[in-house]
């Protein structure tokens, strides 16, 4: 690959001796190409029975696929319908790391575009809570797109610094996961402007800004509870230096071995301070895998303080109860589950019971959109659509991927249908795509503005 600053050449080649030549060499591929099958939609097999592509799994994420250049799974339908994320292959070994249980407490404090998050939440199966955070916010926007495309209801969205997190949320996780904003060296062949905004100044000030996220997730922690840091560089001080600066002052985590290990290379405790415990940590070398690389750590908390939180109060006005009822009379196999209300303006939310006062934070999405209350209805959102299958709603219309149908739905056009009247599901298969509306035979079309596909 043309155009790699002579600096990060020289710091590689010092760092690797005789591998540096494979290394190098592994510019001259083209980048690594991945899809990760939703499984809060449809499983890998169910997938594979479908799937228009040709796909090779990816050794450490089973529901990981590669994908060939030729192909274009972004622009199809079923990505439209969130079956699946397109994630570069290396980054699905992350959230196997802290492979969360459902029901449990979880925060991804670095989350857009949304990766992780979404693997976060597969592994979570729609119960628990997560908290997916970005710092900037045009990136939460997209975050919270995706977490809508792929239909995750029990992520909450917030837009904050880490430390007014740290804040609302002492000792609240079970699970956090810090996937540092760092130098970007294992984007070099996906994004060519990672290589040009390359320079060491910028890994030095990467790496205190890592140390400084990773003092706040670390606040956060419950004892007994795990974290994975993880970067897409490789520079040993926004790695393994970072890790041995926290640990210098955090006595009460410790290095676990990392999930998979086998598939990756260990961390390199020589470049740091010579900690043995680093080769507990995963380096993902494009030379050495399939995949534009990594590095990731999992850390336990072994003592602190145990929360003591003030739950979120919500009270909501029983008309807009009772509207949200009775939508889900007619129009749902049964009521969404959920625990608390909340109404923002229009706009209605399911949130996680105990989640904390939250009032004072920046957040996208403090719960699950359910929908909006207007003049005496009720609309259910866009977001709610995605979450359901034909299975759970009163009135659907199938759609088959090939259907002229589809691209009509996906333009905003108004479609026949045979259905009563009512709130009606427009799926691909039994995956939704949106909502629309029956009147007299005529579905008028549901599907955001903001989305449709001239
Ligand atoms: C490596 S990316 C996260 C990728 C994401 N986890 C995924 O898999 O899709 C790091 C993120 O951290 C955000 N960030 C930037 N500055 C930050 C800060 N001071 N604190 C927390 N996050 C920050 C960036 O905007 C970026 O979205």
């Amino acid at each position: 690959m043309k155009g790699l600053p002579q600096p990060f050449i020289s710091r590689m080649s010092d760092l690797l001796g005789t591998e540096y030549e494979l290394f190098s060499q592994s510019y001259e591929n083209p980048k690594t190409m991945g899809l990760r099958v939703n499984t809060l939609k449809i499983s890998a097999e169910e997938f594979l029975a479908i799937s228009p592509f040709r796909l090779e799994p990816v050794p450490w994420a089973p529901e990981g696929f590669y994908y060939e250049a030729e192909e274009s799974p972004g622009k199809h339908v079923y990505h439209t319908a969130g079956l699946y994320y397109i994630q570069e292959p290396s980054a699905m070994a992350i959230a196997p790391g802290l492979a969360p249980e459902p029901g449990e407490r979880v925060l991804d404090l670095c989350a857009a575009p949304g990766g992780k998050t979404t693997h976060l939440a597969a592994y979570m199966k729609g119960r628990g809570i997560l908290v997916a955070n970005e710092f900037v916010a045009g990136r939460a926007k997209v975050l919270a797109e995706n977490v809508e495309r792929l239909g995750v209801r029990n992520a909450v969205i917030f837009n904050e610094h880490p430390a007014k997190l740290a804040a609302a949320f002492p000792g609240w996780f079970d699970r956090i996961l810090v996937d540092a904003p760092c130098s970007g060296e294992g984007m070099f062949r996906k994004d060519p402007a990672a290589c040009e905004e390359w320079s060491l100044e910028n890994v030095v000030h990467c790496a205190i800004r890592q140390l400084d996220i990773l003092e706040e997730a670390a606040k956060m922690l419950r004892p007994g509870g795990k974290l994975v840091y993880s970067t897409c560089t490789f520079s040993p001080e926004e790695n393994e230096s970072v890790l041995d600066r926290f640990l210098d002052t955090h006595p009460e985590f410790r290095l676990l071995p990392f999930p998979n290990a086998s598939c990756f290379s260990p961390g390199r405790p020589e470049w740091g301070k010579g900690r043995p415990e680093l080769q507990h940590a995963v380096r993902l070398w494009p030379h050495r895998i399939r995949g534009e690389g990594h590095f990731s750590a999992l850390l336990e908390k072994t003592d602190g303080a145990e929360p003591g939180v003030v739950p979120l109060q919500t009270k909501v006005q029983s008309e807009a109860v009772s509207l949200l009822n009775a939508f889900m009379r007619e129009s749902l196999m049964e009521p969404i589950p959920g625990t608390q209300l909340l109404l923002q303006g229009e706009n209605l939310y399911s949130t996680p019971g105990d989640l904390p006062d939250v009032k004072r934070l920046k957040w996208v999405r403090p719960g699950l959109h359910l929908g909006e209350v207007k003049k005496k209805r009720f609309e259910p959102s866009h977001t709610l659509a995605m979450t359901l299958s034909s299975k759970e709603v009163v009135r659907f219309i199938s759609l088959q991927p090939d259907d002229p149908e589809v691209a009509r739905y996906l333009r905003g056009e108004t479609l026949s249908a045979t259905t009563p009247d009512g709130w009606t599901l427009v799926c691909v298969h039994q995956f939704p795509l949106g909502w629309g509306k029956v009147v007299n035979g005529t579905l008028k079309n549901h599907y955001p503005k903001g989305l449709r596909i001239p």
